[in-house]
């Protein structure tokens, strides 16, 4: 199971944006798609989660634990999300309802999708919190009392709470400082692999994907042009979009282990 998308084409308002993608994430496997700005990966989540813009037209393949979500009418795909997909997003400052406290927003795709009693609901929140570092006494605070990498530890508390067997992980640490990112995406990786469930992880950065995914697809102008293992790829890339990617990354490795013997004297807060 997971997902396995087969010949996928995007097009909004007549542009094409994705063009006869290919990608599959089994269950247990982590999974990076990597590829500059622009490139379609958002789109391919949108696609997966039933979110594409209302003027975009869709053909091809996605299908999620076996069931085709292409075609199928909205109500059925927003019955979907938040149960079997779990979504993880860029910036939790923005992406996390600011009017919420923290147990609520944890709380709800449990009570939009589960019928559980609040009292059954608040025990599994508070064990969540718990599995992803979050002190009993935040469940009454609200997102702004956080800080960015509290803030993203509520985002993955939302997003695994309903125990969905596919998260999507769209640029979760971009917002985040270096050591905060490398907590985050170790926090992320130890709780999909315990959950044996499946990981798209989504970035422009190949450093991280080093470090969270096992096989990896490079996307450039809504064309997969490369899949392989991480590690290979990351040694000899064979596509010129793929060298690109990684010299980046490789430049920015070195800035990040720079600032981050720099930083820990400072005690950041996380
Ligand atoms: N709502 C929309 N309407 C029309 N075009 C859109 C819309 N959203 C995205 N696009 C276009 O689709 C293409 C792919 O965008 P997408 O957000 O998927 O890229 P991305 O690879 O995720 O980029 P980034 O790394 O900057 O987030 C871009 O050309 C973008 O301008």
């Amino acid at each position: 199971m997971g997902v396995v998308i087969n010949d996928l084409n995007v097009a909004v308002s007549g542009t094409p944006i994705l063009d006869g993608v290919h990608l599959d994430v089994r269950d247990g496997q982590r999974v990076g798609l990597v590829g500059p700005s622009g490139s379609g990966k958002s789109m391919i989540s949108r696609a997966i989660m039933g979110l594409l813009p209302p003027t975009a037209t869709c053909t091809g393949s996605i299908a999620l634990n076996g069931r085709q979500l292409v075609g199928l009418p909205d109500a059925e795909l927003a019955a979907l999300r938040g149960a079997a997909v779990g979504m993880v997003f860029q910036n939790p400052g923005t992406a996390l309802n600011p009017l919420l406290t923290v147990g609520r927003q944890i709380a709800l795709p449990l009570e939009l999708h589960y019928d559980v009693s609040a009292g059954e609901r608040e025990e599994r929140v508070r064990a969540m919190m718990h599995k992803v570092g979050l002190a009993d006494d935040l469940y009454k605070r609200h997102p702004h009392e956080l800080s960015g990498g509290q803030q993203q530890r509520v985002g993955i508390a939302t997003a695994l709470i309903t125990s969905p067997r596919l998260i999507i992980a769209d640029e979760p640490t971009t917002a985040l400082d270096s050591m905060t990112q490398r907590h985050i995406v170790d926090l992320l990786v130890s709780l999909v692999d315990e959950a044996g469930a499946a990981l798209l992880f989504i970035t422009h950065d190949f450093s991280v994907l080093a470090h969270a995914t096992q096989y990896c697809y490079v996307l450039d102008a809504g064309h997969i042009v490369e899949q392989g293992r991480t590690s290979a790829l990351l040694d000899a890339p064979r596509t010129p979009q793929a060298s690109t990617l990684v010299s980046a990354a490789r430049a920015l490795t070195l800035h990040a282990d720079t600032t981050s013997t720099e930083g820990t004297s400072t005690g950041g807060r996380r």
